[in-house]
């Protein structure tokens, strides 16, 4: 950026009140002057690709590390301009001032939306179309009230799975494909609260149109990496069996996802309803929402719910066979727990909470969470003008020694405040899920679907690790395990 332009932009954020008058304008640098990498040239892209291939995650904490809690990166070609923070400070201070919650897209998956004369969802889309749609998905997704009564359906299915770990485990009790069957889970929960109904991915005669779906969703996910970074019509040019792979993937997730709605909308069309009676979440969207957007957020939802919740489990899972200790604490806070109609009771469950929060510093599924500046905005003495991409990076933040006191150490205990010399951790070190109203739509129900997985494999298994060998992490947008992770089930007495 120029002299000019920035003294321009510096002479504008004044008049519109953005810069507090105490900042000096003579103190305030120019966005350039942040340091940062050498800007990668267009030639080189693929080179970086296949260099970090299952380690952006990692390569933000590298960033960080060599040049300080606010960095930029450039792909001059692509006008690519992007600025990572790692300073909670700044993050909350660029947070709550946010009014707009502008997410910067990914856009491949709005060219495929576009192309194949599909709706945006809320995963997709900005502005008061978002802000429209968010109000009505809010509802039924967040609302503790409406969460509480998909507690029984989640119980259910995991039960489903744990009889399934009791049939397929080998003799030395070891369920083989730990990923593969929690997809399934996670699948199967999402759909039974989306649809009200079994999908039928747990049981051992599986609908095909479920593996169809996590292949997809994983397909999608992997072909993004590839094609994100370049504008829709140079990768539909340069990479073109990517690109076929990603448009089939999204085909397969809509159709997918359109045919079980449909299936829903028939089963209501044909219901009486007396006023005020509590409805599903597809009726609730349509009464609200034109149909081409309940299909497009039911999808998205679908398919948002699936790799998230399996890979943040399969961690969940890997800790507590790893320490036997934690494990017994878990169990202990269960058997405390247990209701009179044999359910746990989760509000009280400290321990359980604080284990799969220290489970999401270490192992958070989202890769960034970013932010489209909507004014021009001082951070950390820089002016960043408005337009320009900011984000956070959840795995960078976790690994931080200065945030979290042994930071490589998986310690539950660091999350439960009533302990004796615990250390305060900075609100804004820690959001897995983002914050504020662009937060996980989702949210609620992964956490109650954890939870729930924990306490009901914990009431039946004792886990065990099956070898000692580290289980490292891979990012393709999400962070999920780089090995498989194999654990013992032992039934317990
Ligand atoms: C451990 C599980 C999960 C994690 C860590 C996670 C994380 C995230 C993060 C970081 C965001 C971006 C938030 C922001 O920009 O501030 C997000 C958005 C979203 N998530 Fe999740 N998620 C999880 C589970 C789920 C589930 C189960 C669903 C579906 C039921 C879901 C659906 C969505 C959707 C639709 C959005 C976009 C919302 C919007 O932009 O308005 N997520 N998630």
């Amino acid at each position: 950026m120029s002299l000019r332009s920035c003294r321009y932009l510096l002479a504008r954020s004044f008049f519109d009140g953005r810069i507090r008058p105490q900042s000096s304008l003579a103190a305030i640098k120019s966005c350039d002057e942040i340091p940062g990498p050498k800007p990668i040239p267009i030639y080189k892209i693929f080179e970086d690709l296949k260099k970090n291939a299952g380690r952006t995650h990692k390569m933000y904490v590298d960033l960080h590390k060599e040049f300080g809690p606010l960095v930029q990166m450039k792909i001059p070609m692509i006008s690519m301009h992007i600025f990572f923070i790692s300073d909670p400070d700044l993050i909350e201070e660029l947070l709550r001032q946010d009014v707009t919650h502008v997410r910067p897209p990914i856009r491949i998956w709005n060219d495929y939306r576009v192309r194949a004369n599909q709706a945006f969802g809320t995963l997709t889309t900005d502005g008061e179309e978002w802000a429209r749609m968010r109000k009505i998905v809010d509802k039924p997704m967040l609302k503790p009230k409406a969460v509480d009564n998909y507690a029984k359906d989640i119980h259910i299915v995991v039960e489903d799975l744990l009889d399934r770990f009791e049939r397929i485990r080998g003799p030395d009790m070891i369920v083989e494909n730990l990923s593969s069957e929690l997809f399934n889970w996670a699948l199967e929960s999402i759909g039974s609260i989306l649809y009200e109904k079994r999908l039928g991915s747990l049981s051992d005669v599986k609908n095909p149109e479920n593996d169809k779906f996590i292949e997809a969703v994983r397909s999608m996910f992997a072909t993004t990496v590839y094609l994100f970074s370049l504008p829709p019509l140079l990768s539909r040019f340069i990479m073109r069996s990517k690109w076929k792979e990603h448009e089939e993937a999204w085909n397969t997730i809509f159709r997918v996802a359109e045919e079980c709605t449909s299936a829903k909308l028939e089963v209501i069309k044909n219901v009486n309803r007396n006023e005020g009676e509590e409805v599903g979440i597809i009726e609730y969207f349509a009464e609200r929402m034109p149909l081409k957007e309940v299909y497009s957020n039911i999808t998205e939802l679908m398919a948002g719910g699936v790799d998230t919740t399996s890979n943040s489990s399969q961690f969940v899972l890997y800790e507590i066979a790893k320490n036997q200790n934690y494990q017994d604490n878990l169990y202990r806070e269960v058997q405390e727990n247990i209701k009179e109609n044999g359910l746990v009771d989760l509000k009280n469950m400290k321990y359980l909470k604080a284990f799969i929060k220290e489970t999401l510093r270490l192992y958070p599924v989202a890769n960034s969470v970013g932010r489209v500046l909507q004014n021009d905005t001082v951070l950390n003495g820089y002016l960043l003008p408005k337009g320009k991409m900011i984000a956070y990076s959840p795995y960078a933040l976790g690994r931080k020694e200065s945030l979290f006191k042994d930071a490589g150490v998986f310690k539950p205990e660091r999350w439960l405040r009533d302990q004796p010399g615990q250390d305060k951790v900075h609100p804004f070190a820690h959001l897995p899920f983002g914050f504020g109203p662009r937060m996980c739509v989702g949210r609620r129900v992964a956490e109650m679907e954890m939870q729930i997985l924990v306490c009901q494999m914990l009431r039946r298994f004792r886990l065990e690790l099956v070898d000692d060998k580290p289980i490292d992490t891979w990012c393709d947008i999400i962070i999920s395990p780089a090995q498989p992770i194999r654990l013992r089930y032992i039934v317990r007495k």
